[in-house]
């Protein structure tokens, strides 16, 4: 098996302190392979963003190690931190985070200007066809839809082939069929690049794009499920309302 692209390991997370305090993430230790797409899920407050940002190292876990490869984020000072996530690292938000002021095509190869790499024209014809966005590549994010505007925001984040695409809501501001074409749009890099996706979801229907969905509650990794489909996971989320948190041959 190939190392995980990402990965958390025995992952707490405190915010606060005394009556205040909330354990956000209670233990958490889960890999996020290399080519593999995976979708986080969990009722509201169980810890989906603050795993995801903590992994991403926008948040410092208060113990337990979060590594992007072998790189364990918390030995980097704030500049390495800055580096890494430029460098091997991409994000999509659910507000797309586009430059108003940027065409599409300058959106996309921002973070590779940014790092002053060149941008390999091959690759980014490549990016702008998977992407569906090669008539577009001169207008500016105003003129686009919402779900056009996302897929520059997925190109963006595949531009300088990060080692993971962390992608929180993706889908939050989408109509369903948009939402429909960026989860499949994530699907296809994954499986044609070999590039590895984590996703954070309300979405069962989103969900079930992922390779496999990991299930948190209450700060805790609970289940895992691999072959997702919609119904599956909503039976799974519909468990966590009566209270049953941990299924028989799921994750301790
Ligand atoms: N900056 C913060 N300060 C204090 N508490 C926080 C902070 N961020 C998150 N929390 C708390 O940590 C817990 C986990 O929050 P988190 O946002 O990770 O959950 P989530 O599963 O992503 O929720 P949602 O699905 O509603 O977005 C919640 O109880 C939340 O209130």
């Amino acid at each position: 098996m190939t190392a995980p692209a990402a990965r958390v390991v025995d992952a707490v997370k405190v915010y606060g302190r005394g009556d205040t305090e909330v354990r956000a993430l209670d233990g958490v230790s889960v890999d996020f392979p290399a080519g593999r797409f995976t979708a986080v899920m969990g009722p509201s407050g169980s810890g989906k963003s603050t795993l995801m940002h903590c992994a991403a190292g926008l948040d410092t876990l208060t113990s337990g190690a979060a590594l992007v490869g072998d790189t364990d984020l918390s030995t980097l000072d704030d500049r390495r931190l800055t580096l890494l996530r430029r460098d091997r690292i991409g994000f999509v938000f659910q507000a797309f985070n586009l430059l108003p002021t940027l065409t599409v095509a300058e959106n996309i190869t921002l973070p590779l200007d940014l790092a002053g790499r060149t941008v390999d024209r091959r690759r980014f014809d490549r990016l702008v066809d998977t992407v569906g966005l090669r008539d577009r590549l001169h207008h500016r994010p105003s003129e686009l839809s919402g779900g056009q505007q996302q897929r520059v925001a997925v190109a963006r984040a595949f531009a300088g082939d990060p080692d993971v695409v962390f992608a929180d809501e993706p889908t939050g501001n989408l109509d369903s069929r948009s939402g429909e074409e960026v989860l499949r749009l994530l699907g296809r890099t994954v499986r044609d690049t070999g590039r590895t996706v984590v996703m954070v979801t309300h979405d069962p229907v989103a969900a079930a794009h992922a390779d496999e969905v990991i299930f948190l509650a209450d700060g805790r990794l609970v289940d895992r499920m691999t072959g997702p489909t919609a119904d599956l996971v909503l039976d799974r989320m519909k468990a966590f309302d009566t209270g049953i948190t941990t299924v028989p041959g799921g994750a301790p």
